[in-house]
Protein backbone atom coordinates (compact mmCIF):
# COMPACT_ATOMS: atom_id res chain seq x y z
CA UNK A 1 0.00 0.00 0.00
CA UNK A 2 1.44 3.56 -0.69
CA UNK A 3 1.21 5.45 2.69
CA UNK A 4 1.90 8.60 0.32
CA UNK A 5 1.57 8.95 -3.11
CA UNK A 6 2.04 12.75 -5.09
CA UNK A 7 0.73 12.83 -8.22
CA UNK A 8 1.71 16.04 -11.05
CA UNK A 9 2.28 18.69 -7.58
CA UNK A 10 3.27 21.96 -8.52
CA UNK A 11 3.93 24.99 -6.31
CA UNK A 12 5.19 28.14 -7.50
CA UNK A 13 6.10 31.39 -5.73
CA UNK A 14 5.77 34.31 -8.43
CA UNK A 15 6.92 33.23 -11.32
CA UNK A 16 9.28 30.50 -9.98
CA UNK A 17 8.47 27.16 -9.78
CA UNK A 18 9.86 25.46 -6.81
CA UNK A 19 7.79 22.22 -7.66
CA UNK A 20 7.88 21.29 -10.55
CA UNK A 21 5.15 18.60 -11.90
CA UNK A 22 6.32 16.21 -9.21
CA UNK A 23 5.35 12.11 -8.87
CA UNK A 24 6.09 10.03 -6.03
CA UNK A 25 4.98 6.94 -3.95
CA UNK A 26 5.84 6.20 -0.76
CA UNK A 27 5.45 2.52 0.44
CA UNK A 28 3.95 1.63 3.81
CA UNK A 29 7.03 0.29 5.92
CA UNK A 30 10.20 2.08 3.48
CA UNK A 31 12.78 4.44 5.46
CA UNK A 32 12.28 6.88 2.31
CA UNK A 33 15.13 9.32 1.39
CA UNK A 34 14.64 12.81 -0.10
CA UNK A 35 17.92 14.20 -1.12
CA UNK A 36 18.44 17.21 -2.89
CA UNK A 37 21.01 20.18 -2.85
CA UNK A 38 19.87 23.61 -1.16
CA UNK A 39 16.74 25.45 -2.93
CA UNK A 40 15.83 21.87 -4.51
CA UNK A 41 12.28 22.33 -3.32
CA UNK A 42 12.36 19.42 -0.39
CA UNK A 43 10.52 21.51 1.88
CA UNK A 44 8.09 23.04 0.10
CA UNK A 45 7.11 19.73 -1.23
CA UNK A 46 6.86 18.65 2.58
CA UNK A 47 4.97 21.59 3.61
CA UNK A 48 2.44 21.13 1.05
CA UNK A 49 2.16 17.21 2.64
CA UNK A 50 2.16 18.29 6.23
CA UNK A 51 -0.95 20.98 4.87
CA UNK A 52 1.19 24.10 5.65
CA UNK A 53 1.28 25.54 2.20
CA UNK A 54 -1.48 25.88 -0.17
CA UNK A 55 -1.12 23.15 -3.77
CA UNK A 56 -1.02 24.90 -6.71
CA UNK A 57 -1.63 21.87 -9.04
CA UNK A 58 -1.51 18.03 -8.44
CA UNK A 59 -2.54 16.48 -5.31
CA UNK A 60 -1.04 14.90 -2.27
CA UNK A 61 -2.69 11.28 -0.98
CA UNK A 62 -1.83 10.15 2.85
CA UNK A 63 -3.14 6.56 3.32
CA UNK A 64 -5.29 6.73 -0.20
CA UNK A 65 -7.10 10.00 1.18
CA UNK A 66 -6.88 13.35 -0.80
CA UNK A 67 -4.91 16.20 2.19
CA UNK A 68 -6.82 18.99 0.52
CA UNK A 69 -10.05 16.90 1.48
CA UNK A 70 -9.32 15.39 4.66
CA UNK A 71 -7.58 17.47 7.03
CA UNK A 72 -7.95 16.16 10.20
CA UNK A 73 -7.31 12.54 9.05
CA UNK A 74 -4.52 13.71 7.26
CA UNK A 75 -2.73 15.60 10.05
CA UNK A 76 -3.75 12.44 12.65
CA UNK A 77 -1.73 9.66 10.43
CA UNK A 78 1.42 12.54 10.00
CA UNK A 79 3.83 13.16 12.68
CA UNK A 80 6.22 16.46 11.23
CA UNK A 81 9.64 16.93 12.76
CA UNK A 82 10.41 20.36 11.07
CA UNK A 83 13.65 22.03 9.79
CA UNK A 84 13.26 24.57 12.26
CA UNK A 85 13.17 23.64 15.98
CA UNK A 86 9.10 23.73 16.53
CA UNK A 87 9.59 23.67 20.19
CA UNK A 88 8.24 26.35 23.38
CA UNK A 89 11.59 27.48 25.41
CA UNK A 90 9.21 28.54 28.01
CA UNK A 91 7.39 25.20 28.64
CA UNK A 92 9.24 21.80 30.10
CA UNK A 93 10.07 19.22 28.03
CA UNK A 94 7.04 17.33 29.47
CA UNK A 95 4.59 20.17 28.77
CA UNK A 96 5.88 20.93 25.01
CA UNK A 97 4.78 17.03 23.79
CA UNK A 98 1.88 17.27 26.27
CA UNK A 99 0.94 20.34 24.62
CA UNK A 100 1.53 18.90 20.88
CA UNK A 101 -0.34 15.72 21.53
CA UNK A 102 -3.27 17.86 22.95
CA UNK A 103 -3.33 19.61 19.60
CA UNK A 104 -4.21 15.83 18.24
CA UNK A 105 -6.72 15.37 20.63
CA UNK A 106 -5.41 13.15 22.98
CA UNK A 107 -6.90 13.59 26.43
CA UNK A 108 -6.45 12.55 30.05
CA UNK A 109 -4.62 9.20 30.99
CA UNK A 110 -4.33 8.27 27.43
CA UNK A 111 -2.40 11.83 26.67
CA UNK A 112 -0.29 11.41 29.37
CA UNK A 113 0.55 7.58 28.73
CA UNK A 114 1.85 8.92 25.07
CA UNK A 115 3.40 12.00 26.29
CA UNK A 116 5.68 9.82 28.56
CA UNK A 117 6.34 6.86 25.97
CA UNK A 118 7.35 9.28 23.54
CA UNK A 119 9.66 11.04 26.11
CA UNK A 120 10.90 7.62 26.98
CA UNK A 121 11.70 6.79 23.51
CA UNK A 122 13.62 10.21 22.76
CA UNK A 123 15.90 9.11 26.58
CA UNK A 124 14.51 12.74 28.03
CA UNK A 125 12.15 10.61 30.78
CA UNK A 126 14.65 12.38 33.61
CA UNK A 127 14.44 15.41 31.80
CA UNK A 128 10.98 15.65 31.37
CA UNK A 129 10.76 18.71 34.19
CA UNK A 130 13.64 20.82 32.33
CA UNK A 131 13.35 23.50 30.06
CA UNK A 132 14.61 23.09 26.46
CA UNK A 133 16.61 26.49 26.99
CA UNK A 134 18.78 24.11 28.73
CA UNK A 135 19.10 21.60 26.57
CA UNK A 136 21.80 20.64 23.58
CA UNK A 137 21.10 21.20 20.59
CA UNK A 138 20.89 17.18 20.13
CA UNK A 139 18.56 17.30 23.18
CA UNK A 140 16.52 19.75 21.69
CA UNK A 141 16.30 17.48 18.07
CA UNK A 142 14.97 14.87 20.12
CA UNK A 143 12.24 17.06 21.82
CA UNK A 144 11.38 17.66 18.52
CA UNK A 145 10.76 14.35 17.46
CA UNK A 146 8.78 13.69 21.03
CA UNK A 147 6.68 16.11 20.05
CA UNK A 148 5.96 15.11 16.71
CA UNK A 149 5.48 10.85 17.51
CA UNK A 150 3.32 11.01 20.26
CA UNK A 151 0.10 10.84 18.74
CA UNK A 152 1.73 7.76 16.71
CA UNK A 153 1.42 8.25 13.03
CA UNK A 154 1.80 5.99 10.21
CA UNK A 155 3.83 8.66 8.70
CA UNK A 156 6.59 10.57 9.81
CA UNK A 157 8.15 13.17 8.22
CA UNK A 158 11.93 14.13 8.97
CA UNK A 159 13.52 17.43 7.96
CA UNK A 160 17.20 16.98 8.35
CA UNK A 161 16.63 16.30 12.34
CA UNK A 162 20.65 16.22 12.22
CA UNK A 163 21.59 19.44 10.92
CA UNK A 164 24.22 20.74 13.39
CA UNK A 165 24.01 18.59 16.51
CA UNK A 166 26.80 15.84 18.13
CA UNK A 167 27.58 12.69 16.78
CA UNK A 168 26.17 10.99 19.75
CA UNK A 169 22.74 12.29 19.48
CA UNK A 170 23.36 11.94 15.24
CA UNK A 171 23.56 8.58 16.54
CA UNK A 172 20.87 8.22 18.85
CA UNK A 173 18.44 10.19 16.23
CA UNK A 174 19.35 7.99 13.17
CA UNK A 175 18.88 4.48 15.79
CA UNK A 176 14.94 5.98 17.04
CA UNK A 177 14.44 5.98 13.45
CA UNK A 178 15.31 2.79 12.81
CA UNK A 179 13.24 1.65 15.45
CA UNK A 180 10.15 3.98 14.61
CA UNK A 181 10.96 1.70 11.22
CA UNK A 182 10.46 -1.16 13.18
CA UNK A 183 7.35 -0.45 14.81
CA UNK A 184 5.75 -0.29 11.82
CA UNK A 185 5.68 4.03 10.71
CA UNK A 186 7.19 4.52 7.29
CA UNK A 187 9.71 7.38 7.13
CA UNK A 188 10.83 10.26 4.77
CA UNK A 189 14.00 11.20 5.79
CA UNK A 190 15.77 14.73 4.12
CA UNK A 191 19.31 15.17 5.08
CA UNK A 192 22.45 16.95 3.54
CA UNK A 193 24.43 14.01 4.97
CA UNK A 194 24.70 11.58 2.02
CA UNK A 195 26.61 8.97 4.41
CA UNK A 196 22.95 8.99 6.91
CA UNK A 197 20.77 8.71 4.29
CA UNK A 198 22.70 5.47 2.46
CA UNK A 199 22.76 4.23 5.76
CA UNK A 200 19.05 3.95 6.78
CA UNK A 201 16.90 4.43 3.62
CA UNK A 202 15.40 1.70 1.97
CA UNK A 203 14.33 4.08 -0.82
CA UNK A 204 15.37 7.59 -2.28
CA UNK A 205 14.26 10.17 -4.17
CA UNK A 206 17.30 12.69 -5.67
CA UNK A 207 14.70 16.14 -6.15
CA UNK A 208 16.61 18.83 -8.78
CA UNK A 209 15.08 21.89 -9.21
CA UNK A 210 11.44 21.07 -7.89
CA UNK A 211 11.76 17.67 -10.01
CA UNK A 212 12.13 13.65 -9.23
CA UNK A 213 14.85 13.09 -11.54
CA UNK A 214 15.59 9.66 -10.30
CA UNK A 215 14.68 7.33 -7.55
CA UNK A 216 14.95 3.86 -6.23
CA UNK A 217 17.21 1.80 -4.15
CA UNK A 218 20.68 2.38 -3.28
CA UNK A 219 21.69 -0.16 -5.95
CA UNK A 220 19.14 0.88 -8.33
CA UNK A 221 20.28 4.40 -8.03
CA UNK A 222 23.96 3.45 -8.49
CA UNK A 223 23.45 1.10 -11.83
CA UNK A 224 22.72 4.41 -13.34
CA UNK A 225 26.57 5.23 -13.64
CA UNK A 226 28.08 1.79 -14.20
CA UNK A 227 29.52 3.19 -17.11
CA UNK A 228 32.57 4.64 -14.81
CA UNK A 229 34.45 3.61 -12.29
CA UNK A 230 36.97 5.06 -9.63
CA UNK A 231 40.57 3.65 -8.81
CA UNK A 232 42.34 5.24 -5.97
CA UNK A 233 45.97 5.22 -5.51
CA UNK A 234 47.75 6.34 -2.64
CA UNK A 235 50.77 7.30 -3.30
CA UNK A 236 53.99 8.38 -0.86
CA UNK A 237 54.67 11.57 -2.48
CA UNK A 238 52.57 13.79 -4.42
CA UNK A 239 55.91 15.44 -5.79
CA UNK A 240 56.26 13.77 -9.82
CA UNK A 241 52.54 13.43 -10.70
CA UNK A 242 51.50 15.19 -13.58
CA UNK A 243 47.42 14.71 -13.46
CA UNK A 244 47.65 16.04 -17.52
CA UNK A 245 49.69 12.83 -18.57
CA UNK A 246 46.68 11.06 -16.65
CA UNK A 247 44.08 12.74 -18.47
CA UNK A 248 45.48 11.27 -21.43
CA UNK A 249 45.49 7.54 -20.84
CA UNK A 250 42.76 5.51 -22.77
CA UNK A 251 39.60 5.56 -21.25
CA UNK A 252 40.39 7.94 -18.11
CA UNK A 253 37.47 10.74 -17.56
CA UNK A 254 38.98 12.76 -15.02
CA UNK A 255 41.69 12.55 -12.50
CA UNK A 256 41.38 14.10 -9.15
CA UNK A 257 43.74 14.52 -6.28
CA UNK A 258 42.94 14.39 -2.72
CA UNK A 259 46.08 14.33 0.12
CA UNK A 260 47.71 11.97 -1.42
CA UNK A 261 45.59 9.81 -3.06
CA UNK A 262 44.98 10.25 -6.85
CA UNK A 263 41.40 9.03 -7.62
CA UNK A 264 41.22 8.21 -10.93
CA UNK A 265 37.80 7.87 -12.98
CA UNK A 266 37.63 5.93 -16.26
CA UNK A 267 35.28 4.65 -18.76
CA UNK A 268 34.20 1.14 -17.58
CA UNK A 269 34.40 -0.38 -21.62
CA UNK A 270 38.24 0.20 -21.46
CA UNK A 271 40.84 -2.03 -18.86
CA UNK A 272 43.46 0.48 -18.71
CA UNK A 273 44.41 -0.21 -15.51
CA UNK A 274 47.57 -2.01 -16.58
CA UNK A 275 48.09 1.29 -18.55
CA UNK A 276 47.69 3.14 -15.31
CA UNK A 277 50.07 1.54 -13.34
CA UNK A 278 52.85 1.43 -15.59
CA UNK A 279 52.63 4.86 -16.11
CA UNK A 280 53.04 5.45 -12.27
CA UNK A 281 56.09 2.84 -12.48
CA UNK A 282 57.35 4.70 -15.48
CA UNK A 283 57.44 8.26 -13.04
CA UNK A 284 59.15 6.45 -10.12
CA UNK A 285 56.38 7.10 -8.49
CA UNK A 286 55.95 4.99 -5.44
CA UNK A 287 52.51 3.26 -4.66
CA UNK A 288 51.74 2.38 -1.13
CA UNK A 289 48.16 1.33 -2.39
CA UNK A 290 45.58 0.70 -4.88
CA UNK A 291 41.82 -0.07 -4.72
CA UNK A 292 38.98 -0.03 -6.93
CA UNK A 293 35.96 1.84 -5.75
CA UNK A 294 32.29 1.14 -6.50
CA UNK A 295 30.31 4.20 -7.18
CA UNK A 296 28.54 6.18 -3.92
CA UNK A 297 25.57 7.61 -4.03
CA UNK A 298 28.01 11.05 -3.85
CA UNK A 299 29.24 10.19 -7.35
CA UNK A 300 25.52 9.14 -9.16
CA UNK A 301 24.25 12.29 -7.20
CA UNK A 302 26.79 14.68 -9.37
CA UNK A 303 26.40 12.62 -12.53
CA UNK A 304 22.31 13.52 -12.22
CA UNK A 305 22.89 17.04 -10.96
CA UNK A 306 26.33 18.14 -11.72
CA UNK A 307 26.65 19.57 -8.10
CA UNK A 308 27.78 17.62 -4.67
CA UNK A 309 24.79 17.98 -2.45
CA UNK A 310 26.41 20.32 0.22
CA UNK A 311 26.66 23.06 -2.76
N1 LIG B 1 7.77 31.48 0.55
C1 LIG B 1 8.60 31.51 -0.49
N2 LIG B 1 8.62 32.55 -1.35
C2 LIG B 1 9.44 32.57 -2.42
N3 LIG B 1 10.32 31.61 -2.73
C3 LIG B 1 10.35 30.55 -1.91
C4 LIG B 1 9.51 30.44 -0.75
N4 LIG B 1 9.78 29.25 -0.14
C5 LIG B 1 10.75 28.66 -0.87
N5 LIG B 1 11.09 29.42 -1.92
C6 LIG B 1 12.09 29.09 -2.96
O1 LIG B 1 11.76 27.82 -3.50
C7 LIG B 1 12.94 27.05 -3.74
C8 LIG B 1 12.83 25.73 -3.03
O2 LIG B 1 12.97 25.94 -1.62
P1 LIG B 1 12.92 24.77 -0.55
O3 LIG B 1 13.03 25.40 0.79
O4 LIG B 1 11.77 23.90 -0.84
O5 LIG B 1 14.26 23.99 -0.90
P2 LIG B 1 14.95 22.81 -0.10
O6 LIG B 1 15.19 21.74 -1.10
O7 LIG B 1 14.15 22.46 1.09
O8 LIG B 1 16.32 23.47 0.32
P3 LIG B 1 17.09 23.43 1.74
O9 LIG B 1 17.89 22.19 1.71
O10 LIG B 1 17.94 24.66 1.66
O11 LIG B 1 16.06 23.47 2.82
C9 LIG B 1 14.11 27.91 -3.28
O12 LIG B 1 14.68 28.54 -4.41
C10 LIG B 1 13.48 28.93 -2.36
O13 LIG B 1 14.20 30.14 -2.39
Amino acid sequence: MNVLEINNLTKRFGDFIAVDNMSLQVKEGEIFGFLGSNGAGKSTTINMIAGLLRIDQGSIHILGKDVSKHKRFSKMNLGMVPQDLAIYEDLTAYENVNFFAGLYGLRGAELKEKVEEALEFVGLQDQHKSYPKNFSGGMKRRLNIACAIAHQPKLIIMDEPTVGIDPQSRNYILTSVRKLNEMGCTIIYTSHYMEEVEEICSRIAIIDHGKVIADGTKEQLKSIITNTKDVWIEVKSLEPIRVDAIKEIKGVESVQIDENIVKINSDTSVNNLNTIIEHFINQHIEIRSLEEKAPNLETVFLTLTGRTLRD
